[in-house]
C-alpha cells in the first residue's frame, strides 16, 4: 500500500461508522482522505453535512478508497459484499468491524489476495476512549495491522489478538459499555430507593465509576486487591458484597458473557 493517509472508505456509516469518521477527523486526518457512505439518502445529507466527506456509493467507494471499513451489520454483510466484493480492485485493504464474522467470510466474497483484518471496537471511542482488539485475517500483513492500529489508536487503547479471540473480545469490550450502564442504571436506582434525587444519585454513581475505573488503569492492582481496600471489617461494604454474592451476581456475569459470544458464533453461523 502507498505511504502517507491513505483514502478510508466507511461502508455504513452508523453508530460506529460515525465513530469511526469523527474520531478519525479530531485525529487530523483530512476531511478529503474520508468517504462514507450509507443507505438512506436523508443519512447521507446528515453524515455529509456534520463531516464534510463525501457521501457515496458503495461501488464509488471501494474504487476511490484504499482502505474499507466495513461497519454494516453483520445480518447486512452478505448483501454489500454481493454488490461490491467482487469489483473490489486489487491493493485495497479492508477492514471489518462486523461482529461474529470472520475474516473468511469476507475472504471468500473478495478477489484472491485481498488482505482483511478484523476489528472489535466500543462506543467510547466517541470520547477517545475506545478499546479495540485487531486481528490479522488472510493475507493482511504486519503493515495492514499497523495501518489499522494507526486508524484506530486516536480512538482509545489498541490491542492486537489472534482471530480466535475476537468473539470473546466481542462479548467483553464489544458489549462491555452496555454491562457498566446497565450496573449504573441499577446503582442509581438503588440510590433513589435510599432517598436520594435521582441527580444526586446519578452524579454520585458516574463519578465513583470514572474513578475506578481510573484506578483499576492506573494503580496496576488487581481488582481484588482494590475492593478489599473498600472493604472494611464489619462494615457497609461487605454487607453490599454478601448480597451480590447471594444473588449470584459473578455467575450472572460469567453466563452473560459467554452468552454474547455464542451470539456472536451465531451471527457467524447465521451470516449468508
Ligand atoms: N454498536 C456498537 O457498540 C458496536 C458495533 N459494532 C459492529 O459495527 C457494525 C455496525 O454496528 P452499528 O453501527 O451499531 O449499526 P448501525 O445499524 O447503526 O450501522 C450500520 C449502518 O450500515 C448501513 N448499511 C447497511 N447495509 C448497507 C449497505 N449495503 N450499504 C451501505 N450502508 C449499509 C445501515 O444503513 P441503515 O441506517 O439504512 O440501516 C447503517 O447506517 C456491526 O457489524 C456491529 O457488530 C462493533 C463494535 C461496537
Ligand atoms: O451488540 C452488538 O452486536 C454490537 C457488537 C458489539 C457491541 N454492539
Amino acid at each position: 500500500m502507498s505511504t502517507g493517509v491513505h483514502t478510508v472508505a466507511v461502508i455504513g456509516a452508523g453508530k460506529i461508522g460515525e465513530l469511526m469518521l469523527s474520531g478519525l477527523l479530531r485525529s487530523g486526518w483530512p476531511a478529503d482522505r474520508l468517504l462514507a457512505t450509507t443507505r438512506r439518502p436523508e443519512r447521507a445529507e446528515e453524515i455529509a453535512t456534520r463531516y464534510g466527506v463525501r457521501v457515496v456509493d458503495n461501488l464509488t467507494a471501494v474504487r476511490d478508497a484504499e482502505v474499507l471499513a466495513i461497519s454494516v451489520k453483520p445480518q447486512d454483510a452478505g448483501v454489500l459484499l454481493d454488490e461490491v466484493g467482487p469489483r473490489i480492485p486489487d491493493g485495497k485493504l479492508v477492514i471489518s468491524l462486523c461482529a461474529g464474522l470472520p475474516t473468511g467470510f469476507f475472504s471468500r466474497r473478495l478477489p484472491a489476495g485481498t488482505p482483511v483484518v478484523r476489528v472489535m471496537t466500543n462506543t467510547p471511542a466517541l470520547v477517545d476512549q475506545a478499546m479495540t482488539a485487531i486481528s490479522a485475517g488472510a493475507h493482511a500483513t504486519g503493515e495492514h495491522l499497523a495501518l489499522a492500529e494507526e486508524m484506530f489508536k486516536p480512538l482509545g487503547a489498541t490491542i492486537r489478538v489472534p482471530e480466535s479471540q475476537q468473539d470473546a473480545v466481542t462479548a467483553l469490550s464489544g458489549s462491555g459499555p452496555a454491562y457498566f450502564y446497565l450496573l449504573v442504571e441499577a446503582m442509581v436506582d438503588a440510590g433513589i430507593l435510599l432517598g436520594l434525587p435521582r441527580q444526586v444519585a446519578h452524579e454520585l454513581i458516574v463519578q465513583t465509576a470514572i474513578g475506578s475505573a481510573v484506578m483499576l488503569r492506573d494503580s496496576g492492582e488487581h481488582p481484588v486487591k482494590l475492593r478489599e481496600a473498600v472493604t472494611s471489617p464489619a462494615g457497609t461494604t461487605i454487607s453490599a458484597v454478601r448480597e451480590l454474592e447471594k444473588h449470584g451476581v459473578r455467575a450472572a456475569l460469567l453466563a452473560a458473557l459467554e452468552a454474547a459470544r455464542d451470539r456472536a458464533r451465531e451471527l457467524a453461523a447465521q451470516a449468508t
